[in-house]
């Protein structure tokens, strides 16, 4: 089955779906279904809609789909055990029982409720008796995949941990392809990645000692595989492109040294993704493995250096279509590059391959029916993907005859790109330029602003307030579905958005917090929402993209120069500002994270599209000012994100992120208050980017570590104000009064009084009112006993 934006490309050439000369793998497909059937799939089930043999039923179908699609496509090594009903690390922990005792796991296999309190917690008490009344089991914590948006569950482990092979899983897929009669590769994440994500339960031990125990598991399950009839096994190891010691490279020469030696017969295609080996190349090449995956997007000029020093019969598998990015690939430039290092090399000794596993992409872009057809002829989603790995692959293998016009069609759609009129605009090319350092500097130092601030909002000490969002229940879901489909108009979705808007500020002035939002009803998200009404932006319709479990996103592309046509909140926040006396903050996502979480543009430098959007932001602070906002949120919840991988990278990146939230926030005045908020990251790592972004008040997620995540704040001396969160909102349960007191204690001992703020870790709305009324209640509740207590 050929993608229908791709069909085209193969006129009066017949696609290759026999075995091709250079095995095309993908390494990893999404999982979610291109319907979003594995979202539908969970929800029912955790609903009590569908018991757990129809979740494993659907779930067989989605694998299915996926595996008859790439073999369709003429991908010959089809991946197995990608899939995960909710995490892939979490998958691992479970295969190799890392339970911790709290879930109450007696041995054996890891049963489906187990497996998913890992995930997302057991609140069973809550839903028995219809209110909010359990502590519950909390879910694993969640953290950031590498640089992606992809979040996974951290392992956690004890020092006393013991490794037994407790699922089938891997196992299970492997042979359910066989029957399919696709002889898969099945993956697994590699043994010394997997330690070293994982959080170790004390701090006297470091997870990478309990490799020794965890690698017979591994070698149970190759050797398992083995027997089933697996001829080749991938392995991740993506920790192959950090910064590693020489403890680490150790590690993983005992781990695969130990596969050699266990597991003889079996081929290891050793996967390495999101950057260059760079100082553990020697490592990687001199492992006993048969394959080394490479991701030649992001560091094209690695292939040269392992070509050097890696044995002559090392399978290179070349990540060069991109697992990241959402652009039709140049094959006719990859064509002319790899050409002559196959013919030099041999053909044998490759596999053509994304940069990382297609997990990461949305996927099928024939499923955008409203896409602008210019826009469409650029793009490349997984399925598409597919197809341009065959082609590639039998143009190196076979030969460029067999595809030159697909080769001429993807040509031709790369230049229509670069020539396009749609992708540069003069006026934002001209604003970019025109930059200066004054525009990155506020008026005045944070201490004079402070007593300009404190003048103008007259403000109780520890002032509540929460990060943006309310809960977007089904109803608004609904609204905005139906509007969206045209069944609802324009004018009664408006009317729809301002009741909900009105009850939120209704519901925030009774519980009394100090400062208010208007609660981001209009907003189907905080990136997409924005990309929406930019330009330069494209957004789609089903381009979903797993972000957790059964938490999906659509990233906006970001196809041209980036600008604002329009307001894009003043209206939310003045409407909302006028339904009460209380001080409301405006609400705007900042353009790290609006670059870091849409796809982007790779014709010009990332720095230069983030100061596009910084300069349309601005307009947008400075035209909240005018309309009387008088505090404005820019959310960085992806500052850390966009992190470089290696610390050698981090001070450039972080000069020009930093410089670019300055720009968005500086066109103020010193009575109008700037706050940030950043959440779910490590902050010790970027401390002084952090401080540098000069923000008057930051909120900060720190429930969760209980206040630890501040040592980062205490230490670096940070001198503006803080709002460390005071409960975690990815849980139903409603923490009481005196637990958030003990947090706001732990944060006076740390910090000045006069420097706290009171605010959940994150905004609310995954959770429902019934859940954040009382929280919030509880919360005012806590800082007003603070104030009598502390001042
Ligand atoms: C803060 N986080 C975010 C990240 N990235 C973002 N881009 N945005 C974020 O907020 N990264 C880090 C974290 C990750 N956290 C989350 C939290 C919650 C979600 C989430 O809830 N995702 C929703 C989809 C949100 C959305 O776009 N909704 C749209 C479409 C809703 C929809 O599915 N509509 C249905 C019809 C509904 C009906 O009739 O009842 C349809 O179209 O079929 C909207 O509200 O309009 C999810 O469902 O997964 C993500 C990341
Ligand atoms: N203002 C956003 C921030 C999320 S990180 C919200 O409240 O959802
Ligand atoms: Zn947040």
């Amino acid at each position: 089955m050929l993608s229908q934006a791709f069909a085209p490309l193969f006129n009066g050439v017949k696609p290759m779906t026999k075995k091709s000369i250079i095995p095309v793998a993908t390494l990893g497909t999404p999982r979610i279904g291109s319907r979003r059937e594995l979202k539908f799939a969970l929800e029912r089930y955790w609903a009590g809609q569908s018991d757990a043999k129809t979740l494993q039923q659907e779930a067989a179908a989605l694998r299915r789909s996926i595996w008859t699609r790439q073999h369709q496509a003429g991908v010959d090594i089809v991946p197995s055990n990608d899939f995960s009903l909710y995490d892939h690390i979490l998958d691992t922990s479970v295969t190799v029982g890392a339970v911790p005792p709290v879930y109450d796991w007696k041995g054996g296999y890891v049963s489906l409720p187990t497996y998913f309190a890992m995930a997302r917690g057991d609140a069973q008490e809550e839903s028995c008796c219809g209110k909010v009344v359990s502590s519950g089991i909390p879910a694993l914590e969640m953290t950031k995949w590498f640089d992606t948006n992809y979040h996974y569950l951290v392992p956690e482990l004890s020092a006393e941990q013991e490794f037994t092979l407790t699922s089938t899983k891997v196992l299970d897929e492997f042979r359910e392809a066989q029957a399919q009669g696709i002889p898969s590769r099945p993956v697994l994440v590699g043994p010394v990645t997997f330690l070293k994500l994982s959080k170790a339960t004390t701090t006297d031990f470091d997870p990478l000692s309990l490799l020794g125990r965890l690698l017979p598991v591994y070698s149970e399950i190759l050797q398992k595989l083995s027997a089933l009839g697996a001829e080749w096994v991938q392995i991740d190891e993506p920790v192959l492109v950090l910064d590693l010691d020489d403890k680490d490279r150790s590690a993983l020469t005992l781990a695969y040294e130990t596969f050699a030696r266990d597991v003889p017969d079996l081929e290891i295609m050793l996967a390495t993704y999101f950057g260059a080996l760079g100082d553990n190349l020697e490592t990687a090449v001199s492992l006993p493995i048969s394959g080394l995956h490479l991701d030649l997007v992001r560091a094209p000029e690695q292939l040269s250096h392992v070509i050097s020093k890696a044995r002559e019969d090392l399978i290179l598998s070349l990540g060069v279509i991109d697992g990241r990015n959402v652009w039709r690939a140049d094959l006719q430039g990859l064509y002319d590059w790899l050409a002559p290092i196959v013919a030099e090399r041999g053909r044998e000794t490759f596999q053509i391959a994304p940069s990382c596993s297609l997990l990461h992409m949305p996927v099928d872009i024939d499923l955008e029916t409203d896409l602008d057809p210019e826009l469409k002829s650029w793009l490349a989603f997984a399925y598409q993907k597919f197809e341009e790995l065959k082609a590639l692959s039998t143009a190196l293998g076979e030969g460029i005859g067999f595809v030159t016009e697909v080769l001429e069609v993807a040509t031709r759609a790369v230049r229509a790109r670069a020539q396009s009129g749609k992708i540069h605009n003069e006026e934002v090319a001209a604003s970019v330029s025109a930059i200066n350092a004054r525009m990155a500097r506020r008026y005045s130092t944070f201490a004079v602003r402070r007593q300009a601030q404190k003048a103008a909002l007259n403000l109780p000490a520890f002032p509540t307030t929460t990060i943006g969002s309310f809960p977007q229940t089904k109803d608004v879901r609904k609204a905005r579905a139906a509007y969206g489909r045209g069944d609802m108009s324009r004018s009664d979705y408006e009317a729809f958005l301002k009741a909900e808007t009105k009850t939120a500020i209704e519901v925030q002035e009774d519980i009394g917090i100090d400062v208010l939002v208007h609660g981001e009803f209009e907003r189907n998200d905080m990136v997409q929402y924005f990309g929406e009404k930019m330009a330069g932006y494209a957004f789609t319709k089903h381009g979903w993209v797993q972000s957790y479990g059964s938490r999906y996103v659509r990233p906006p592309i970001i196809f041209g120069d980036v600008s604002r046509p329009e307001p894009m909140t003043v209206h939310w926040s003045s409407y909302a500002q006028s339904l009460t006396d209380k001080p409301v903050k405006g609400m705007l996502t900042g353009p790290v994270t609006m670059l870091q979480w849409s796809f982007v543009r790779d014709d010009i430098p990332r720095e230069t599209i983030c100061k596009q959007i910084a300069l349309a932001l601005r307009s947008e602070v400075t035209d909240l000012e005018a309309a009387g906002i008088g505090l404005i949120q820019i959310d960085e919840p992806a500052l850390r994100e966009g992190l470089p991988l290696r610390q050698s990278e981090w001070a450039d990146y972080l000069d020009w992120a930093v410089a670019c939230f300055r720009i968005t926030a500086s066109g103020v005045q010193d009575e109008t208050q700037i706050h940030t908020h950043m959440c779910y990251c490590e902050f010790n790592d970027i401390m002084y980017g952090i401080a540098a972004l000069d923000a008057d008040v930051i909120s900060i997620e720190t429930s969760r570590s209980k206040m630890e995540l501040l040592d980062a704040f205490v230490t670096g001396g940070y001198p503006n104000e803080i709002g460390p969160g005071v409960y975690d909102i990815h849980s139903p349960r409603v923490p009481s009064v005196d637990e958030m007191k003990a947090l706001l204690r732990t944060a006076s001992s740390r910090l000045a009084p006069d420097q706290i703020w009171v605010n959940p870790d994150c905004g609310l709305k995954t959770r429902s009112w019934e859940e954040v009324t009382p929280a919030l209640r509880h919360m005012v509740a806590a800082a007003k006993s603070l104030r009598t207590e502390t001042l």
